[in-house]
C-alpha cells in the first residue's frame, strides 16, 4: 500500500510531510535540479527541527522533487563574495549548520536519492545515516572545478566512510559514479529501481520504526562520537544525561536541593 503523505507544513523551497511516523523532506527545486540557496537550507533547517520535535516521528526522510536529481549543492546563480546570498544579503554557508542538524537529530535520517546527487548534495546524502538510491543516481564532488570544498564533513566523513584513498579521488578528480559504484565503495547502502525507490525506502523506514526508539537513539549517537569529536561525545553523553534524569537517584538529587536538605543517595547500588 503506497504511502499517503500528508503535507504538515508549508515552505517555498521544501515540501514537509509526514505520515506512519515517518517525515518526508523534499528539497523542490527542480528547474536547478534541486541547488539549494540560503532560504531552502533555512527551511530545511526549520523543518528537521519540527521532525527532531515532533514525537510521532521516528524516521526523517531527505530527497530531492522529480527523478532527476537529489541535489546538486550550492546555487551558484546566488554564490557570492564570502557565501551565498539570499534575499537579506547576507553570505552565507548555512548547510554546515543544516549538515550538523541531520547527523545530531536523535531520530534516523534516510537520504532517498534519484538523479544527481552532486556537490553540497553529495555531502547531505552523507551526512544522512542511511542512503537508498534508484539505478539513475549518479555520485560526485565539483568542488575544485567550480571553486569550492567542503573540508568538514564533506572530506573527513567521507574518507572514513568510503577511505582515504577513495576520498581523496573523489575529491581531487571530481569523477561521477554510479549507483552501483557508489555502493560497491561503500557510500550508499541500497540501489533499487527507480520505480520502487520510495517503496524501498519505506520499507528501511518500517524496519527500523518497529525498533526500540531509545536504542536507535543511542546507537546513532554512539556512531557519530565516533566520527564527529566532541560534538559526538557530547551527543552521546547527552542521551546518557537524559536517561538518569529519568531514574530514582537523579530525581533525588533535585528534590533534596528543592527541600533543601542534603541529599541521600545510600539506597542506590553501585553496580559493577
Ligand atoms: C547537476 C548537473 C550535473 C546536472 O546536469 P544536467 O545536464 O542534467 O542539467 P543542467 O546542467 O542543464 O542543469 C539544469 C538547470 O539547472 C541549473 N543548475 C544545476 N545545478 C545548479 C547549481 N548547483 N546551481 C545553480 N543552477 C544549477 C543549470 O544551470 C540549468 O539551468 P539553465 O537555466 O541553464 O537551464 C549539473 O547541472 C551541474 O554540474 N551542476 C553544478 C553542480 C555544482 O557544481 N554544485 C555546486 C558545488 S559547491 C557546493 O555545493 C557547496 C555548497 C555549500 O553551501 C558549501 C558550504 C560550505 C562548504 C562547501 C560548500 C559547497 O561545496
Amino acid at each position: 500500500m503506497p504511502v499517503e503523505w500528508k503535507r504538515s507544513r508549508d515552505y517555498r523551497d521544501i515540501l514537509y510531510e509526514t505520515a506512519e511516523g515517518m517525515a518526508k523532506i523534499t528539497i523542490n527545486r527542480p528547474e536547478v535540479r534541486n541547488a539549494f540557496r540560503p532560504e531552502t537550507v533555512m527551511e530545511l533547517i526549520d523543518a528537521f527541527q519540527a521532525a527532531r520535535d515532533d514525537a510521532s516521528v521516528g524516521v526523517v526522510i531527505l530527497t530531492g522533487a522529480g527523478k532527476e536529481a537529489f541535489c546538486s549543492g550550492g546555487d551558484q546563480r546566488v554564490r557570492g563574495e564570502g557565501g551565498y546570498v539570499g534575499a537579506d544579503g547576507i553570505p552565507r554557508l548555512n548547510v554546515l549548520e543544516l549538515q550538523r542538524l541531520i547527523r545530531s537529530i536523535p531520530k534516523p535520517v534516510i537520504a532517498m536519492v534519484a538523479g544527481w546527487c552532486i556537490g553540497g548534495g553529495n555531502v547531505l546524502q552523507l551526512v544522512c545515516d542511511l542512503t537508498i538510491a534508484a539505478d539513475n543516481a549518479i555520485f560526485g564532488q565539483t568542488g575544485p572545478k567550480v571553486g569550492s570544498f567542503d573540508g568538514g564533513y564533506g572530506a573527513g566523513l567521507l574518507a572514513r566512510t568510503v577511505g582515504q584513498k577513495k576520498a581523496r579521488e573523489i575529491w581531487y578528480l571530481c569523477r561521477r559514479y554510479t549507483a552501483r559504484e557508489a555502493l560497491a565503495m561503500g557510500l550508499i547502502n541500497a540501489v533499487v529501481p527507480l520505480d520502487q525507490l520510495e517503496e524501498e525506502t519505506v520499507r528501511w523506514a518500517k524496519e527500523i520504526l518497529e525498533k526500540s526508539p531509545t536504542a536507535i537513539r543511542v546507537l546513532k549517537a554512539a556512531f557519530n562520537a565516533e566520527t564527529d569529536g566532541l560534538a559526538g561525545i557530547q551527543e552521546l553523553a547527552g542521551n546518557a544525561t537524559l536517561l538518569y534524569y529519568l531514574t530514582e537517584e537523579a530525581k533525588e538529587g533535585r528534590n533534596a536541593f528543592l527541600e533543601k536538605r542534603k541529599p541521600d543517595f545510600s539506597r542506590f547500588p553501585r553496580l559493577p
